[in-house]
């Protein structure tokens, strides 16, 4: 062990807490990943294993590094496994009682002065702070779907967060070999704010029949350069996660985020996306097969 190494203590073995895992061990620091549900840890170490061998396919890392890695990454269902953590990333559901009651419970487990940080994409950090008995060691760490792969991440302070708390978060993010860009907590933080509105008004043309799911997304693809398109990557977020956003920002920023009556009906059909293996396009072996509207 280094003195950089953290032990990272992820709470929520999700899309994100997986991804976030697989990040931390690849650069050297222990990881516990913890959920309520064991089948879920069985699936989120799978997932890593997974992860790793396909960053090994691509080059990023040799065998035995992805060994090591592996052996860093464990998974329990007792928040007591993350007593001596030195860095805490909450990553369940968005939801700001369930927040606030699990960083509760970490903060009393806690023995040291870990950063305790929440990846929340849209709640305010000032609210989930206040919460705390030390609010000067916690802040947002805002990761980016796949976590592993993308190179950003927004630490959100809030007003109660210390100065030395930030500096150990920018460092734990750079850690990563990632780049971090420090944020206040406003509503959607400088991200997710613009994010949804995309996926937003992309349901919105598709429920008005201006267009079709794959030619919207060619649109931004090819005509804007983005990556994926604005449905595609709803789905890769989970339409779940992507609806309470919306909820969120609409509660702080007015009607024009309330969401997309078609979003609502996915969500409410348990057809969440890709994890679901259906949301906007049907997904198979975590790849988009078809549009839903062209079967
Ligand atoms: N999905 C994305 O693209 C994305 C991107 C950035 C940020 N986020 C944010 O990350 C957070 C998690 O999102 P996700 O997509 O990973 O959600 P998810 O639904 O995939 O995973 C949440 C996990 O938390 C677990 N959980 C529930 N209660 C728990 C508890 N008390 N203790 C421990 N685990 C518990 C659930 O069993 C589930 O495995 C949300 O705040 C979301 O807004 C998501």
């Amino acid at each position: 062990m280094t003195d950089d190494t953290e032990g990272v203590a992820v709470l929520g073995a999700g899309t994100m807490g997986r991804g976030i895992a697989h990040a931390a061990a690849v650069v050297g620091h222990d990881v516990t990943m913890r959920d309520v549900d064991e089948s879920v840890l069985d699936e989120a170490a799978a997932a890593v294993d997974g992860t790793i061998s396909g960053a090994i396919e691509r080059g990023k890392l040799d065998a035995d590094a992805a060994d090591a890695a592996r052996d860093r990454v464990r998974t329990t269902t007792d928040l007591g496994d993350c007593a001596d953590a030195t860095v805490v990333i909450e990553a369940v559901p968005e939801d700001l009682d369930l927040k606030t009651s699990v960083l509760g419970e970490a903060e009393a487990v806690l023995n040291g002065d870990a950063l305790l940080t929440s990846n929340t994409s849209s709640l305010p950090v000032t609210e989930l702070a206040a919460s705390l008995d030390e609010p000067g060691r916690f802040c947002g760490l805002h990761f980016f779907n796949p976590a592993y792969v993308m190179g950003l991440v927004e630490v959100v302070t809030a007003e109660q967060t210390a100065e030395g708390a930030r500096e150990h978060a920018v460092g734990f993010v750079e850690s990563l070999r990632k780049e971090a860009v420090v944020v206040r907590d406003a509503p959607g933080f400088a991200s997710s704010r613009l994010g949804v509105t995309l996926g937003a008004e992309a349901m919105r043309m598709l429920e008005t029949g201006a267009a079709k799911t794959a030619d919207i997304d060619a649109a931004m693809e090819l005509g804007y350069r983005h990556p994926m398109g604005p449905l595609q990557l709803s789905d890769v977020v989970g339409l779940d996660v992507r609806l309470d956003i919306l909820e969120h920002l609409r509660e702080d920023l007015g009607e024009r985020f309330r969401p997309p009556e078609v979003l609502r009906r996915k969500v409410r059909a348990g057809h969440l996306g890709r994890k679901s293996g259906r949301g906007f396009y049907v997904w198979e072996d975590d790849e988009a097969v078809r549009p839903v509207d062209g079967e």
